[in-house]
């Protein structure tokens, strides 16, 4: 009988390339040259180090469906905890850390782990806020931690080097995944081991991903998958909970002392480092291919990748989901500039490609704020007609861990099938194209119209003047469009954001002819998501309009 379990997956690519390296991180640079000096651990060293602190786990307790809380920064230590977690059969929960403490602490009360792995100072930060963490009784620290009943994992030492990988079966919870908040608090997905299995293989079937590649992964979990597809990873010289904030030099140093050929990252920041090249006219040369996550790209980031930064036959890739569901499509940057970008322009919304495997169920329903609580062919809408997007099959996730009012409203029961709501206002266009329009919650009805965030916001996202917009309501009559300019100047003079609003209506005009706003905001910085750094939380721009108005 095979093992479901993903640690399997590092055994396996030591018996394919044991000696070849895993995860590289800079380890410091060159005091004369600047060159970086990098320190790795090969499949063979990630298996061991994994194996050591398995056998640690278990001697302590750490069993199978444990739940365990990990706070630890990218790299090579996060990589072989996981894959010892794996190994245990213990249950990982991961919570982005940007979130700040207070819905940081709603996760960690909601995840009633048993025990946390972390850096000493997640110890400290525990003793000031006990009570979500009522639960915990093991606790293993990455270092020295004065704090009693705190164990140091890196004194740990055994004879045996190889803990194998604990049986698992396809349905047993293989990780908990914290979503990124954007909507409301974060909801703890539960993985099974068939969900991330499934994940890895079309991910690397779709992307091609080979062992000679060489991954860079701006999302600390994608480093993961990147070991279990057998592609070595670098980590990135940045702080990655802040995506949006990186230095582009010191990553550009990195991509290219590592020629690296893969990487994953939000749009945001993958627009910093387009601006950064641009400004320098530099080339990223290895790159083959980019994945870009986690919001829409409008299609000005592709042509200025594939245009100007990316070498000839390099692709971008921009896969839609959520961490409910991922992924569920995927669009080629080459098939947007040639299929999808005018219509985007012309404010159809968002082309986000096809659904990437023949077994996924993907369709659009009527837009409803309540429960479903039973599927019906009636609430399924016809191409064209933009509803909620739903999806079934081996990617969807099945429910949140404990929060059984979450899981009522996202999910739908058909039988033996289980749908999951987006929370996405999408359509499909007759050639079986799906079409991202917004989020339900965002969405904006004036007299019974509905207007859709993405299809107005990319219209106006063409002016030469705009960084981003967001469409917001301002009451049940009215709406209003808020403009982050990319010139400070405008923020400044009343006079020029008089002639900027002109030609923002009439550039509306042009597009959407019976659109009826006539309000705009300037604001500086909008406000994102921690993950990406790339949603724009339109709940808070709502409420700093509605006092602006
Ligand atoms: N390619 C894409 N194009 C447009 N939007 C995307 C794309 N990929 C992801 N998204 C957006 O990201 C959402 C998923 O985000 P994620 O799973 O990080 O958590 P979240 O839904 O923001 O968190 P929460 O549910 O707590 O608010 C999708 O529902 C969609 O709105």
């Amino acid at each position: 009988m095979s093992n479901a379990n993903i640690a399997c997956r590092l055994e396996e690519q030591v018996d394919q390339q044991a000696h070849k390296r895993a995860v590289i991180e800079l380890h410091k640079r060159d005091e004369n040259s600047g060159g970086g000096i990098y320190k790795h651990l090969t499949f063979l060293q990630l298996e061991e180090l994994s194996s050591k602190y398995a056998r640690a786990f278990a001697e302590s307790g750490i069993t199978k469906g444990s739940r365990v809380l990990l706070g630890v920064k990218p790299g090579a230590d996060l990589c072989a905890l996981t894959f010892a977690l794996f190994k245990v059969g213990a249950v990982p929960v991961f919570i982005d850390p940007g979130m700040g403490p207070k819905h940081l602490l709603n996760c960690v009360e909601q995840a009633k782990a048993e025990a946390i792995v972390g850096l000493p100072a997640v110890f400290v930060f525990k003793l000031f806020n006990c009570k979500a963490f009522e639960g915990v009784k093991i606790k293993w620290s990455l270092g020295f931690c004065p704090i009693i009943g705190v164990k140091n994992l890196k004194s740990v030492s055994f004879q045996e080097k190889f803990y194998p990988a604990c049986q698992m079966e396809q349905s047993d919870v293989a990780a908990l995944l914290f979503t990124s908040g954007s909507t409301g608090p974060a909801k703890g997905v539960v993985y099974t081991c068939k969900i991330f299995n499934f994940q890895l293989d079309i991910i690397k079937e779709q992307y091609e991903v080979a062992t000679t590649d060489m991954d860079m992964s701006v999302f600390p979990l994608f480093a993961l998958f990147a070991v279990c597809m057998g592609m070595p990873t670098v980590i990135p010289d940045m702080d990655t909970s802040k995506p949006a904030a990186a230095d582009p030099e010191k990553i550009l140093q990195i991509m290219e002392e590592q020629d690296v050929s893969f990487s994953f990252g939000s749009p945001a920041f993958w627009k910093v480092m387009a601006d950064y090249c641009e400004e320098n006219n530099h080339k990223l040369n290895s790159v083959r291919c980019l994945v870009m996550a986690g919001c829409s790209v409008e299609p000005d980031l592709h042509r200025r990748y594939l245009n100007n930064i990316l070498k000839e036959g390099a692709e971008i890739y921009v896969p839609y989901g959520a961490t409910e569901s991922l992924p569920l499509t995927s669009m080629k940057g080459s098939e947007v500039l040639s299929f999808s970008a005018e219509r985007s322009e012309a404010g159809d919304g968002t082309c986000v490609g096809k659904p990437m495997s023949g077994e996924y169920d993907v369709k659009i329903i009527k837009i409803s704020d309540d429960a479903v609580e039973e599927w019906s062919n009636d609430i399924v809408l016809k191409p064209g007609e933009v509803g909620e997007i739903v999806n079934s099959g081996p990617i969807t996730t099945h429910e949140y861990y404990n929060n059984s009012k979450g899981t009522k409203k996202s999910k739908i029961y058909d039988g033996d099938k289980i749908w999951h709501r987006m929370g996405d206002l999408g359509y499909f266009d007759e050639q079986g194209y799906l079409w991202f329009c917004g989020r339900k919650n965002e969405r904006v009805e004036i007299e019974q119209e509905l207007l859709c965030t993405d299809k107005i916001e990319n219209v106006l996202n063409l002016h030469k003047n705009v960084k981003r917009s967001a469409l917001v309501p301002l009451n049940e009559k009215e709406a209003a469009l808020i403009v982050e300019p990319n010139c400070e100047k405008l923020l400044e003079s009343q006079d020029r954001q008089k002639v900027a609003i002109q030609e923002f209506v009439d550039l509306l005009k042009q597009k959407l002819p019976n659109l009826k706003i006539d309000k705009f905001l300037f604001k500086a910085d909008f406000p994102v998501d921690v993950r990406h750094n790339a949603k724009i939380k339109r709940d808070l721009l709502r409420e700093w309009a509605q006092k602006e108005i």
